[in-house]
């Protein structure tokens, strides 16, 4: 209710006033809000703000910079800049990608060359594709950067590196000599972020800047090596593990929330001929568009829960100097980061074309959220690369299942029990632990699949690294079948141990099954090529899913309710809590800035001409024109 919070029709706003908007409502909203000494700017505060603010901006200083400075820094360099940081009296950004690299961060060219009679670090971008590009935050706004760069001591490359470099000076914000910092323009979605390029020529910065928990640089420029250099990608893991609650879970309930509320409203067309209109979302047609991707929300927000507690724990082990899982934890928060965030923004998209015409409008609120979901698919690891990384740990783990009882998410990869399925009836191919016996059974053939058509190819004396690219497609739907049995066997365990009343239970037993059958009846030909279901069997599952959203139906409106997004959140003509859309989306085009005046002002200057000739024509005083 706090109405420096409310929101402005961003719609109806410049990109830079957009700009301005947002790190106005931010700062006033992390610093006023939130007054607390030594606040990190994550945990249930940030769920709050993640809600409240449609536009948040200093993502990536607070939920990137921050978090690095943690993970990478000594506790003196802890000390020094965690506190600046957290109190915005420095503004930082996450700098790793490059012009010329994004993915294959082997291929980074920016250097740190150690210059040891200064004791110093001196940065360079030797050419243009060296140069930062994309980072958040960097282009107008942060005045550091934790450069990940190649550490190059006498001429030796050591691999990538975070460094602290500030690029502004405190005082004036103008960038410091050999730095060259700018905006990238605009972009498909995040209006209000300055994502930057960074040009850096010959900076110098202390050797104390080299953050040195896991490695550091002596005066005399010896190179001490102190952890796991993997540990080096740890905060990429971390934001993989935290953006599927943030940017998955939340974008994809309010789409849902708006499709299905406007679709609860939205008569159009009849059923039954004798009958008047129906709401649209009547039509099996649109139940099976929308409720799917509800169910989406409720298992992505089960196994994220899960994939959250098993990041805390192992980061506990590694604090420890216990880093053995940290291959499980990569590969399932690279996999788990591409598979949702694709089903998502796809998720997302379908809900935003069956509410039709008003869909396609900003006042619906809904291409926001498909455009911004759109970047989950390429930012922090674009997905094809994070499910063969996936894929990578899989098919390693698939030829030690030969030998070995495996355990964790790829426990299944060594159960050599009989997995074939028995369902007579549709009612059997709803049950929970029949749709988790066949997802682990599909996950496993495609693995096994994956893997045997690249050692045929092996062996018929293809170079595995040929294998490996020309298997690519196998690969990448063995991490996605992987995915998709991790979220329906986590969501079924933790539904299963809710402490919660019986017919909500039911729903979300409902909604669980929903997501399997859907997920089953969209890649039957996998359950069938592996011998999973037969045929007839994949019939049923097709009425099984249908049967689902019969029952479903009546309590749609009320499942959405409960994601308990207020209008104001929501800003969507469509889903507001009244459900009068007609007059929200009048009132809201009535506010669009080309309706100031009633005649634009530009038509007195170009449409004039024709206007008055046009007059003639049809008072009888001019000629038919030529045209
Ligand atoms: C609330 C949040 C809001 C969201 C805002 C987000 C804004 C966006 C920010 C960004 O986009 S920041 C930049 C993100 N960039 C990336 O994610 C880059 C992706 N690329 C990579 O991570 C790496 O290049 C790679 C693809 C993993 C390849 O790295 P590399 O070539 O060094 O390794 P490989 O040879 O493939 O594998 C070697 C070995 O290392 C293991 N490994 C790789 N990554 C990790 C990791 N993160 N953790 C642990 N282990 C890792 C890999 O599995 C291999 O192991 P073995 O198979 O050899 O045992
Ligand atoms: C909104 C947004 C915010 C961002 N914020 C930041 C930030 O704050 N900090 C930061 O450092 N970066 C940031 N990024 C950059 C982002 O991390 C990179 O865009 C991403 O890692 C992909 O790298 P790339 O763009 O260079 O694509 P490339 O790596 O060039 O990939 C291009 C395409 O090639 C294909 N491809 C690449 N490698 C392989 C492979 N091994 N196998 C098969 N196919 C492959 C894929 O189809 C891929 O889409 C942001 C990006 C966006 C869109």
């Amino acid at each position: 209710n706090d109405t420096s919070m409310q929101h402005r029709n961003l719609n109806h706003m410049t990109r830079e006033e957009r700009f301005s908007e947002a790190m106005r409502r931010t700062l006033y909203a992390l610093k006023v809000l939130l007054p607390r000494e030594g606040w990190t700017p994550v945990g249930p505060e940030m769920k709050y703000l993640a809600r409240a603010i449609k536009e948040f901006t200093f993502i990536i200083h607070a939920g990137v910079f921050i978090p690095c400075i943690m993970s990478y820094g000594t506790n003196e360099q802890i000390a020094k800049w965690f506190p600046l940081a957290a109190d915005f009296r420095i503004i930082g950004t996450y700098a790793q990608t490059e012009l010329g690299h994004g993915s294959f961060l082997r291929g980074l060219e920016t250097i740190a060359t150690y210059d040891r009679a200064n004791q110093e670090f001196i940065i360079n971008c030797p050419k243009i594709t060296a140069m930062k590009w994309w980072p958040g935050d960097m282009g107008k706004s942060a005045n550091h950067v934790l450069l990940m760069a190649e550490l190059v001591i006498d001429g030796k490359k050591y691999g990538m590196h975070g460094f602290m470099v500030q690029i502004r000076d405190l005082t004036t914000h103008e960038p410091l000599p050999g730095v060259t910092v700018g905006d990238i323009g605009a972009k498909l979605s995040f209006e209000s972020v300055d994502n930057g390029f960074l040009y850096l020529q010959n900076v110098r910065i202390p050797r104390e800047n080299l953050l040195s928990k896991l490695s550091e640089v002596h005066p005399d420029g010896t190179y001490i090596k102190k952890g796991n250099q993997r540990l080096m990608y740890g905060s990429m893991v971390r934001v993989r593990v935290n953006l599927i609650a943030h940017e998955i879970v939340m974008p994809l309930a309010k789409a849902c929330t708006i499709a299905v509320r406007y679709s609860a409203v939205r008569r159009q067309g009849l059923i039954n001929p004798s009958k008047e209109e129906v709401p649209v979302l009547d039509y099996v047609a649109q139940q099976h568009k929308l409720l799917p991707q509800v169910a989406t929300v409720f298992m992505a927000h089960f196994a994220a829960k899960q994939l959250v507690k098993m990041h805390h724990d192992y980061s506990l082990e590694v604090e420890k100097g216990n880093t053995s899982q940290l291959p499980e934890l990569h590969a399932l928060s690279a996999g788990m980061k591409a598979c949702l965030s694709e089903q998502g923004a796809a998720g997302a998209e379908i809900v935003r074309r069956a509410c039709g015409g008003h869909g396609y409008s900003c006042g619906s609120g809904l291409p926001f959220i498909v455009n911004r979901m759109l970047a989950t698919c390429t930012y922090e690891g674009e997905n094809t690369v994070m499910q063969l990384q996936c894929a990578r740990y899989l098919i390693k783990c698939a030829d030690q299942a030969k030998k070995d009882k495996l355990t964790g998410s790829v426990w299944y990869l060594s159960d050599f029990s009989n997995m074939s399925c028995t369902a007579q009836t549709f009612g059997d191919l709803q049950e929970p632990s029949v749709l988790v016996k066949l997802h682990e059974r599909r996950a496993k053939c495609a693995v096994q699949h994956a893997g045997k058509k690249m050692q045929n190819m092996v062996k018929n004396g293809t170079p595995a690294h040929d294998a490996w690219n020309m298997m690519a497609t196998l690969l990448i739907n063995a991490a996605r079948a992987h995915i998709m049995q991790y979220v329906v066997g986590t969501s079924v365990t933790y539904i299963s141990e809710l402490s919660c009343s019986a017919s909500l239970k039911k729903i979300l037993t409902q909604l669980c099954a929903l997501y399997a059958l859907h997920n089953i009846n969209s890649n039957c030909g996998d359950f069938v090529k592996f011998g999973c279901l037969t045929s007839a069997q994949c019939d049923l599952a097709q009425e099984a899913e249908f049967n689902l959203l019969k029952q479903l139906r009546p309590d749609a409106v009320g499942i959405v309710d409960s994601f308990d997004f207020t209008d104001d959140i929501l800003q969507s003509c469509l889903g507001a809590y009244d459900g009068n859309v007609y007059e929200r989306l009048f009132e809201w085009a009535k506010q669009a800035p080309m309706n100031k005046t009633e005649v634009h002002q530009d038509s007195y200057q170009y449409l004039q001409p024709y206007l008055h000739e046009g007059r003639d024509v049809l008072e009888g005083r001019g000629r038919n024109s030529k045209l």
